[in-house]
């Protein structure tokens, strides 16, 4: 868009950051253009957000550190040369809702690659279904067997399925989300929950049955392979698109399962709001850039949907000038009895 920016990624990426900045030198990007910056990034941000020049932040990462950012820019405010645009795209918590006329083929294999490929380390990845029980029967035994044969570890052998998550905070935080779910009443574990860190931080697919919809698995983020079910009554279907909308702060992606298109009609209205990125009878994850867009409101973002138009015209800046082919030579107007225009 013609602007030159610093590119600070994240400490856990530094070496696929490094080498995706040398194919674009290598590729002929002028220097100067992408300013890679490695480094811890409160620091960074200290800096760059304190500077007069700063003229925008596009971020991608937690919804605290987001807020945060936006804080202190804030904070900064009159010391700025222009007032700067703040982009993110953030945490997200996303929903399958599947009817009961949903294929249950295809919701199985949504719900298993949605909520554990990359381990569940993806903003858009599933991680609270909402299953009727006309299906749930059908569904129950083959998700729990097709989960448990996930397998977990060395991401250079093709069968593997989940490598290691980013790190030892990952694992500690996914630890104690599975540790507290087993330990209430409203929940059966029903697939995993294992946690090995012998040879690095690895933590199994893991699936939760709760019979609360508002319990912290239905509503938290954990960025990992931790999926909650609700199971609800078949005739309870309008009701529970309520829930999907109202549990917790996010509106990233969710999906739609169902064969009747009243029922998909329905939900489309009713999760206008839910998610940025709403997909039909198709896992919420997986968004390829270039060909679909990508974004998310409420706390999961500003929804400039990044690919998109919505998302270049934050990086341009409008100017608009007047030409007079006909200068006025005159400063009285007729109604003065002057003979300006
Ligand atoms: N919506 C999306 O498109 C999208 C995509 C991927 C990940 N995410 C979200 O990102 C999160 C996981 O990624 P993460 O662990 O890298 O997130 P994070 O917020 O911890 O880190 C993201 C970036 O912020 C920097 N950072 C961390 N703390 C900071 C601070 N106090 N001040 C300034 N900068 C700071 C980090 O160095 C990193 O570059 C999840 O919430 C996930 O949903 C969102
Ligand atoms: N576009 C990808 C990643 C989203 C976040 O960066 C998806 O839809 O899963």
């Amino acid at each position: 868009m013609g602007n030159t920016v610093i590119w600070k990624p994240s400490e856990k990426s530094a070496l696929s950051s490094d080498v995706v900045m040398r194919v674009f030198e290598e590729a002929g990007m002028p220097p100067g253009v992408i300013n890679l910056v490695q480094g811890d990034g409160r620091s960074i941000a200290s800096q760059a957000l304190a500077d007069e020049h700063l003229a925008g932040v596009t971020f991608t990462g937690s919804t605290a550190v987001f807020r945060d950012l936006w804080q202190t820019t804030a904070q900064h405010i009159h010391t700025y040369r222009s007032c700067p645009r703040l982009v993110g795209e953030t945490g997200g918590k996303n929903a399958v809702v599947a009817h009961p006329s949903a294929d249950p083929e295809a919701l199985l294999v949504a719900l298993v690659r949605g909520a554990f490929e990359y381990q569940g380390q993806k903003c858009s990845a599933a991680s609270r279904a909402y299953i009727p029980r006309s299906l749930w029967r059908q569904l129950e035994d083959r998700l729990a067997e097709t989960v448990v044969g996930l397998r977990v570890g060395d991401v250079t052998e093709h069968e593997t399925y989940l490598g290691a998550v980013i790190g030892e905070p990952s694992c500690t935080r996914l630890e104690k989300a599975i540790t507290r779910a087993k330990g209430l009443d409203s929940h059966r574990l029903l697939v995993s929950g294992g946690v090995r860190r012998e040879t690095g931080w690895f933590v199994d697919a893991t699936v939760f049955v709760t019979e609360d919809p508002t319990a912290f698995t239905m509503a938290e983020e954990f960025f990992g392979p931790l999926l909650a079910v609700h199971v609800y009554d078949d005739a309870d279907w309008s009701s529970v698109l309520t829930l999907v909308d109202t549990t917790g702060p996010y509106a990233l992606t969710c999906s739609i399962f169902a064969a009747d298109r009243t029922a998909i009609s329905e939900a489309l209205g009713v999760l206008r709001d839910a998610a940025g990125m709403t997909y039909v009878n198709d896992k919420p994850t997986g968004a390829l850039m270039g060909r679909q867009s990508f974004g998310g409101g409420r706390a999961s973002g500003t929804n400039d949907k990044t690919g998109s138009r919505l998302a270049l015209q934050r990086w341009v800046s409008g100017r608009y000038i007047k030409e007079y082919m006909n200068p006025d030579l005159h400063w009285t107007y007729p109604y003065m009895g002057g003979e300006g225009q």
